[in-house]
């Protein structure tokens, strides 16, 4: 589903961000991605959304080679990656229900579909009987679930995390952890870039970890070197 080939990010001649990263995640699979502070987990994060290009190397998403992809066809690859961030970027003018469906409207689902994606969303995080209240009135883990909702809504097969627990005590993440869980059980490939050396040992998931731009460590390439389409 993803694939990594050689990537090399340079943001100028004094800035090697990622140095010949190579790594595959199949469809499904759950992966942390770790590395000390200006590692190069943000920036591999940014070449997957299209945020940014690499400056060497090949990056396929969902058998789309990105490197030269046209300007265009950028949002309609990014509907297809639901994004988590730690402070999760909530509207604190709208309820928990408009701030989920804010994906669908961009891509103008009718309104009858968005309720339903919706709410289906806000079951499988456990917030189905909030959905009309302002996220100010929730707890942290629960403002984080509502942001996850949000990334799931339109059902991305791919799901990307920076640092979603980084304000969470050790259960509500466990917690949150679980969803994610949950979500590669039903084939969203679930990449998530955290500090959090306690949760990743906890969970003995897959660890890509970068050192300096270079990927040190959890980098196997896909069985048979299939592009995950
Ligand atoms: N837009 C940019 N222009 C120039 N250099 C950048 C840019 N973004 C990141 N860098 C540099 O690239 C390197 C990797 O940064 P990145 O943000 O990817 O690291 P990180 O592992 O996510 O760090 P953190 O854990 O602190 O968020 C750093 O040296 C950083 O200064």
């Amino acid at each position: 589903m993803i694939e990594f080939r050689q990537v090399t990010k340079r943001y100028d001649s004094d800035h090697t961000a990622l140095r010949q990263v190579n790594f595959g995640l199949d469809r499904g699979e759950l992966a942390f991605l770790t590395g000390h502070s200006g590692a190069g987990k943000s920036t591999l994060l940014k070449l997957i959304m299209v945020m940014e290009r690499p400056s060497a190397g090949e990056l396929i998403v969902g058998g789309q080679l990105l490197n030269r992809l046209p300007r265009r066809q950028i949002p309609y690859i990014r509907r297809h990656i639901g994004v988590v961030f730690q402070n999760h970027q909530l509207l604190f003018d709208r309820t928990v229900y408009d701030n989920v469906a804010m994906p669908l409207e961009v891509m103008g689902a009718s309104p009858r579909e968005a309720g339903r994606r919706v709410r289906a969303a806000l079951d499988k995080v456990g917030l189905l009987s909030k959905e009309k209240m302002n996220p100010m009135q929730l707890s942290g883990g629960e403002q984080q679930r509502v942001g996850i909702a949000r990334a799931v809504v339109n059902k991305p097969p791919v799901l990307l995390a920076d640092e979603p627990t980084g304000n969470l005590d050790p259960e509500l993440s466990a917690d949150i952890m679980n969803l994610f869980g949950q979500f590669s059980q039903v084939g969203v490939t679930v990449l998530i870039a955290t500090h959090d050396i306690a949760l990743i040992n906890e969970m003995g998931r897959r660890t890509l970890t970068l050192d300096h731009g270079r990927l040190v460590a959890g980098g196997t390439p896909l069985v048979g070197g299939a592009s995950g389409h």
